[in-house]
């Protein structure tokens, strides 16, 4: 039987690379390439799209991950509150500075001067007055007045609006439910599909989550759940929206647009902070290397932003418009991983790994998990470990192990093909589906492991991880050194 692994070459990047998928995309061959350029999780966006399209994907992903003998995660982005345009005729109008346009809530195709809107609450939630921003805030309208054609705005800044962009309301209450009948019809074909996450759109508060997290519970899934964080309110509920999800997504797009654009990379550096201090996994997205949507070279100040991102030790960083319909997916990718590659190296040059760890954390005592994961991010350090291996049966021990951001790769043995995608979102990790990890000796499975992965030689040292329960009540550790 094949060992799923990363590709070794791939295996030394801690980061994670996460792609969206769309027109630009949707065949096996480009997403084969993906994967060997580097793309470790799929984004499949519920706002586009329809299930079957998405099912076609999803099976080209599976499909090419298991040729290629790798772990892909796979991800449905579900709407939420989020408000988008309709459809126009030809894919798109020309809004231009000046004039006025009527946006309807009527289910009809837009043409010019005429926007079709999906959430028919528009007119309730708006007064005269109010901006309404398109497309992550490219373009922006002014309410004038509501008339029985539908909201009549004067354009302020135009340009060419295309099918299904996002609307912003800045400032208004939206009174849209957080789970709408669409995410919950969404939820449901993409659990069945087999997805690993679920993201939601649009957060406000940990209720949200936990309304999700029930609708996966009573479907019969474990499926873990990606809070993206792109309202005010959001950053407010922080802290509880962390607690309450799986994992966040610090979503620039519609954040930058909710707030002014110069809050955005603070929310960045705290939001980092404040997940990793609670073991959440966090993803950075939107606009890394935008302009590579046309040109195949990124602009250096995109370049930087990955590397900032990478520096600041996200776990993951996402392509959107890039891998989803942009002339350019491939290079997208492959410059990613370059900017990673080259951040990192820095970093090790740097010895920033393993000084990363939970106690730089204001919590005081820390708990007992984080504890035991800084002790072994420490022991990897001082006994120059070449690997940490971790046995795991669903991948808490690991995740914490993981937020420590150890020097050594963090390999992860479970006899679940499905925790193994889950935990392959995770910094540093490298998953690794064994079906004797529950009856082999660990030592055993460290060993086979650590040299099949060519991670560690014979020789080496690595260190074995076991019996690590987050609960100091339930937990007897086992830290062990082995020399291969
Ligand atoms: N499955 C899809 N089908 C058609 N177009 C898509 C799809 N996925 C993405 N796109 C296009 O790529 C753009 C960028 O992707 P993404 O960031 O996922 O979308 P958005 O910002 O609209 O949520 C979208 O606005 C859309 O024009
Ligand atoms: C990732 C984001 O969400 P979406 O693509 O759904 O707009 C974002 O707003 O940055």
């Amino acid at each position: 039987m094949p060992i799923h692994v990363n590709i070794p070459h791939l295996s030394s990047r801690k980061t994670k690379i996460i792609a969206t998928l769309g027109p630009a995309s949707d065949t096996p061959e480009v997403i084969y390439n993906l994967i060997k350029a580097g793309v470790n999780v799929f984004r499949l966006n519920m706002s586009h799209g329809e299930h079957e399209s998405h099912r076609k994907l999803y099976t080209i992903i599976r499909e090419s991950a298991e040729a290629l003998h790798q772990h892909i995660t796979i991800f449905a982005d579900l709407c939420g509150p989020k408000i988008r345009t309709g459809k126009f005729k030809n894919g798109c109008i020309v809004i231009k500075t000046g004039d006025r346009v009527v946006v309807t809530t009527r289910d009809i195709v837009g043409e010019k001067n005429l926007i079709p809107c999906q959430y028919p609450g528009l007119a309730d939630d708006v007064m005269a007055g109010d901006r309404i921003l398109l497309d992550d805030g490219k373009f922006e309208l002014k309410v004038i007045e509501k008339t029985a054609q539908g909201i009549s705005c004067e354009v302020i800044y135009g340009g060419e609006l295309k099918n299904n962009k996002g609307i912003n309301l800045p400032g208004v209450n939206v009174s849209c439910p957080s789970l709408t009948d669409k995410d919950r019809a969404d939820a449901l074909f993409a659990l069945d599909l087999g997805v690993d996450y679920l993201a939601l759109s649009f957060v406000r508060k940990a209720e949200d989550i936990t309304d999700l997290r029930q609708l996966i519970i009573s479907s019969g899934y474990d499926t873990h759940i990606i809070a993206k964080i792109e309202k005010p309110e959001a950053l407010i509920n922080g802290q509880e929206i962390i607690n309450a999800s799986d994992a966040i997504m610090i979503a620039r797009g519609d954040l930058g647009v909710e707030l002014n654009p110069e809050d955005v990379p603070i929310a960045q550096h705290q939001l980092i902070k404040s997940a990793r201090a609670l073991n959440k996994p966090v993803i950075v997205a939107t606009q890394m290397l935008e302009s590579m949507i046309e040109n195949s070279r990124p602009t250096r100040a995109e370049v930087t932003d990955v590397s900032n991102a990478v520096y600041c030790s996200t776990d993951a960083v996402m392509l959107s418009g890039e891998t989803a319909a942009g002339h350019f997916p491939i290079e997208a990718v492959e410059m990613m991983s370059k900017v990673i590659y080259q951040t990192e190296a820095f970093m090790r040059e740097q010895d920033v790994f393993g000084k990363l760890a939970h106690r730089d954390n204001e919590q005081k005592p820390l708990p007992f998990g984080d504890a035991v994961a800084d002790a072994t991010a420490q022991l990897c350090f001082d006994l120059h470990a070449k690997a940490i291996v971790s046995i795991t049966s669903g991948g808490m021990s690991v995740v914490t192990l993981s937020s420590a951001r150890p020097a050594a790769p963090l390999i992860a043995i479970s006899a679940n093909k499905w925790v193994c995608q889950r935990m392959n979102l995770y910094w540093g990790v490298i998953p690794i589906h064994a079906e004797d990890a529950g009856h082999t000796h660990p030592n055993k499975l460290a060993r086979h492991h650590a040299l099949a992965t060519k991670l560690a030689n014979e020789g080496d040292n690595v260190i074995v991880v076991r019996g690590f329960h987050l609960d100091s009540q339930l937990s007897s550790p086992t830290i062990t050194m082995l020399t291969l």
